[in-house]
Formats: structure tokens, sequence, C-alpha cells
């Protein structure tokens, strides 16, 4: 930790992302963001550049702290040299049995119980569970209050809203969308959004579409 944290991303998430760093026992190093020109800061610390001033080396620990999911799939695909840190909140509880991948997220309250795997840049957000043999793919956000019973799958890219349930075995495809307070009951397919208990789809995307840029 000795050369601090450096964070991509200022805003609402990145508030969090401090904070949360800092309560893990992090010094942040600096603060990137394109719109750095005129930021007011983030809780007292300066944006000190855009994300092209980001010093894309080994050594460098850093952690994105932006909340969208093909945003942070793009920026871990740009910066190849960083060393992606994770960070679990002092007041979470993670099963030492589970998996994090570099640059996940647990924020305070949440709970992830045995055998389940965390992948690269996942947040998992304020007060969510994650049951005994969970899958969370790269990239996944599942928001406040998201509850996963055992053994559910949410692939690559997917976004759960606040208070999100899904039901024991369920698969989120990749980069779909779930809408606030669904209740998954039954697999849904990759790149749809979904609403509603039990959540269906109500729209569909092009596959690939998070890698248009
Ligand atoms: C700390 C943090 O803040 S982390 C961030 C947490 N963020 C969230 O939880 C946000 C979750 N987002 C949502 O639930 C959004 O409403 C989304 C993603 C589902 C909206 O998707 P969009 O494609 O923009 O859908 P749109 O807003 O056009 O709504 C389509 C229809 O679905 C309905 N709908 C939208 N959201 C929901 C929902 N959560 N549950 C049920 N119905 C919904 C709309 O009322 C609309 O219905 P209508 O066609 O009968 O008028």
């Amino acid at each position: 930790m000795s050369g601090g944290l450096h964070v991509l991303g200022a805003g609402g998430h990145a508030k969090v992302i401090v904070e949360l760093a800092q309560a893990a026992g992090w010094r942040v190093a600096g603060i990137y963001d394109d719109g750095y020109l005129n930021h007011p800061g983030v809780l007292g610390h300066a944006v000190i550049g855009a994300l092209a001033d980001v010093p894309d080396k080994p050594g460098v620990q850093a952690v994105i702290a932006i909340g969208g999911n093909r945003v942070r799939f793009l920026l871990d695909r740009r910066f190849k040299a960083l060393d992606w840190v994770t960070l679990v909140h002092p007041f979470s509880w993670i099963s030492p049995t589970v998996h994090l991948e570099p640059g996940a997220v647990v924020m305070a309250g949440a709970v992830i119980h045995a055998d389940a795997h965390i992948g690269r840049h996942v947040i998992v957000n304020t007060s969510a569970s994650v049951d005994h043999d969970c899958s969370l793919g790269n990239y996944v956000h599942i928001a406040p209050g998201c509850h996963l019973a055992g053994d559910v799958t949410i692939s690559d890219g997917s976004f759960l809203g606040a208070g999100t349930t899904v039901i024991p075995g369920c698969t989120v495809g990749e980069w779909s969308i779930v809408g606030a307070g669904a209740v998954v009951a039954r697999t849904l397919p990759a790149n749809v959004t979904a609403v509603g208990a039990p959540a269906k789809p109500i729209k569909e995307r092009e596959p690939g579409w998070h890698e248009e840029t």
C-alpha cells in the first residue's frame, strides 16, 4: 500500500469508493476523471488529472470507481499494466473460501458466503448478499440490497438494480440489466433488460453492444 491508491472516476460512486478505501486502510494517491477541470474534488481529495494521466505502470495500485459495467470493462482493457486492487469494507463479511478477482469491491454490510466466485471489477454494493456457490462474472454490479440465493450465476457485465432477489440456481445471461426490485425466478437470457416479479425481458440489445466504442 506504500504508493497509495489511484482512483479512476470522480462521480458519486467515487465518494463511496474513497471512503471504502480509507476504511480498509488505504491512502488515496490520486483521483482521475476526464471531467477534472474545475472539479470540486471528492470528499476533500483533488481530482488531479484526466484518465489519460493515470500512470499505467506495474506496481501502480488502482481501482475503478465508476458504477457503469461497460465503462469498467473498457478501462480494464485500456490500462494493461496497473495493479488492480480488491477493496473489502471492514463491516462486510466474506467467507474465507470466497475467491475475489482483481478490482472487485465489496461495500459495507455485504455478506458473501462459502465458495462464491467474484470476478474482475465486480461491485458487490451496500448490504447485498451473495450466498453459497454463486458465481459473479467479470464487470458485474449488484446494487444495494440485492439478495442472491445459493448457486446463482450472474454472467459477465450484468447489472442487478437495487433490491433484486434471485432464487436458487438461476442464471442471468451476459450484459443483461435487471430493474430495481425484480425477482429473478427463471434464468434470463443475455443482452436483455428485464423487470418485475417474476422478471421478464422488456428490451433486447445486439450481442456485443458493450464492445462498441
Ligand atoms: C448506489 C446506487 O445508486 S447503485 C445504482 C442502483 N440503480 C438502480 O437500482 C437502478 C435500476 N434501474 C431500473 O430499475 C431502471 O428503471 C431500468 C434499468 C429497468 C430502466 O430501463 P430502461 O430501458 O431505461 O426502461 P424504461 O425506463 O424505458 O422503462 C420501460 C418500462 O419498464 C418499467 N420499469 C422501469 N423500471 C422498472 C422496475 N425497476 N420495475 C418494474 N418496472 C419498471 C417502466 O415503468 C416502463 O414501463 P411502461 O413501458 O409501461 O411505461
